[in-house]
């Protein structure tokens, strides 16, 4: 086991499977997982259930006065994986709808929100040993990670893999053309947007999964980390 842990930046597109990397790589060496968009999706959650957002209305000036209100933590669930808990609540079911999705792609948009969440992320990255996936980890909040992955996949590919998940987990999916749709509408939202857009670091490693199974891009980012890892023992 390598002594000195790092931080390992993990960025990409909706559903290109940064999670399942970031949470078996997280595993595979000892280091916590952090799942920056459900931050973001908890944010949304709870503004939708305040009636802050509708499909075509969004009350900022009522989700800045109460940002600070809104406590994100995550635990440890019999999955052996985490769940997302909002002021307590786990909620780890609920931000995982269209409609929550959409909610946080909206709200992410916005300073105030972004300048928060980037605050407590960076507050959990301080000790390091952490994986972190999101949008723009690589880029704003661990610029500092030693080790940046940026994965990609066609968004029809990447749409049928959300489509698939759903359907796994027993959920009643929605028509796979709106999957596709939302994953589209939010790729060009997130790459679009002023602050902090979707972006690949100049540092970062890119990994297109298309034709990469899960466990194939697990050994992919474990020989990254290895290499990196080799380099800076070698300094
Ligand atoms: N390399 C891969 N090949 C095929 N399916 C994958 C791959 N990586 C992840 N998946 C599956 O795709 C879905 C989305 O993965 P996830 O990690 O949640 O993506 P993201 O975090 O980028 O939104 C999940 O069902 C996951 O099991
Ligand atoms: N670091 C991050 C993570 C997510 N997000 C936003 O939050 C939304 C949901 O993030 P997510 O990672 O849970 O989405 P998926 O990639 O799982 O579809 C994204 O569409 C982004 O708009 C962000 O702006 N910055």
């Amino acid at each position: 086991m390598h002594a000195k842990k790092i931080n390992i930046a993990i960025d990409g597109f909706s559903s290109c499977g940064k999670s399942t990397m970031a949470k078996d790589l997280a595993r595979k060496l000892g280091y916590t997982y952090i799942d920056s968009g459900a931050m973001y999706r908890a944010v949304a959650l709870y503004a939708i259930r305040k009636g802050w957002i509708t499909e075509t209305t969004m009350d900022e000036e009522a989700l800045r006065e109460h940002v600070s209100e809104i406590k994100i933590t995550f635990a440890p669930n019999a999955q052996g994986s985490q769940d997302t808990y909002l002021n307590g609540e786990n909620v780890e079911d609920d931000i995982r709808t269209l409609e929550v999705a959409n909610g946080a792609s909206r709200v992410s948009t916005l300073g105030f929100v972004r300048k928060e969440l980037v605050r407590q992320q960076q507050e959990m990255g301080k000790e390091k040993g952490v994986v972190m996936d999101g949008r723009d980890i690589g880029t704003v909040v661990l610029p500092d990670a030693e080790l940046k992955l940026f994965v990609t996949a066609p968004p029809e590919i990447r749409a049928q893999r959300r489509f698939d998940e759903m359907k796994a987990k027993g959920i009643n999916p929605p028509a796979y053309e709106d999957i596709l749709a939302n994953v589209k509408e939010r790729d060009l939202r997130d790459t679009t947007r002023a602050e902090s857009p979707l972006r690949k670091a100049d540092d970062a490693i890119e990994l297109d999964n298309t034709h990469v199974d899960i466990e194939g891009q697990l050994q992919w980012a474990l020989d990254m980390f290895n290499r990196i890892t080799v380099k800076n023992e070698q300094n």
